[in-house]
């Protein structure tokens, strides 16, 4: 089976003299659910802006569901963040002006669907994700748990077979990151959407199927 990420021997250097990755590998294989954690500095957020086509290694090579990600190709890179991968933030990164809906159907602005057919699709997510009732609210009028819920749905709207994920419960609280997690885990087992989770928070470690550890800028288990 062809794996949802594969990175090979990946460099990312600061000069002069920060070696943030040095020569990461990772497999993790299709519908896992992974956590990535390791101390400050280590290299997470560096990985993750690489696999998510933000950032790109000095050396080596990174393949999602399959395709070997071409950092010199702008379109290649646009086609990954809206088609291949889902994204979900600490800070939930809603926009502010508009509704639930409509962030939610926003990453489909820049596909072809219609009006209609993208209401149509978030509609469909916010009920997935139990916000049905919020629709047509801003994201000042709902709680921190709330707006997860609705950047959670924004990420699954083109269907991606991964979703990258940066301290999704580093700003909410415990009741509430349990319920997130859950939902996570849900997604999941029910899509078979592959997650890879940077966290420090030890009920995502304690949900997932595997934890990698990284410490300074290298994979260690
Ligand atoms: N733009 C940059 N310029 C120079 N050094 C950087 C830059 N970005 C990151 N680094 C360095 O690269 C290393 C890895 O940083 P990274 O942010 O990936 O760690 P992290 O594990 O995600 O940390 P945290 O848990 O605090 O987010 C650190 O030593 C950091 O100081």
């Amino acid at each position: 089976m062809i794996p949802a990420i594969e990175v090979h021997g990946v460099w990312r250097r600061y000069p002069p003299a920060v070696e943030a990755l040095r020569g990461v590998n990772l497999t993790v294989d299709r519908g896992e659910f992974v956590a990535l954690v390791g101390r400050s500095g280590s290299g997470k957020s560096t990985l993750l802006n690489i696999l998510g086509g933000l950032d790109r290694p000095d050396e080596g090579t990174v393949g999602i569901a399959g395709v070997e990600v071409d950092y010199a190709d702008g379109n290649a890179l646009v086609a990954l963040r809206r088609q291949t991968l889902g994204f979900v933030f600490q800070d939930f990164n809603l926009l502010p002006s508009l509704t639930a809906e409509e962030n939610v159907a926003f990453p489909l602005l820049f596909n072809y669907q219609g009006a209609g057919e993208r209401a149509r699709r978030a509609s469909t997510l916010l009920e997935d994700v139990g916000l049905a009732d919020r629709a047509d609210h801003y994201p000042r009028e709902m709680s921190g748990g709330e707006q997860q819920r609705v950047a959670i749905a924004r990420a699954l709207i083109a269907d991606p077979p991964v979703i990258l994920a940066d301290e999704p419960t580093g700003n909410l609280d415990t009741r509430t990151s349990t319920g997130v997690i859950e939902l996570l885990r849900q997604i999941n087992r029910e899509r078979g959407t592959t997650f890879l989770i940077v966290t420090h928070d030890p009920e995502v470690g304690a949900e997932a199927d595997r934890t990698i550890e990284m410490r300074d800028g290298e994979v260690v288990a």
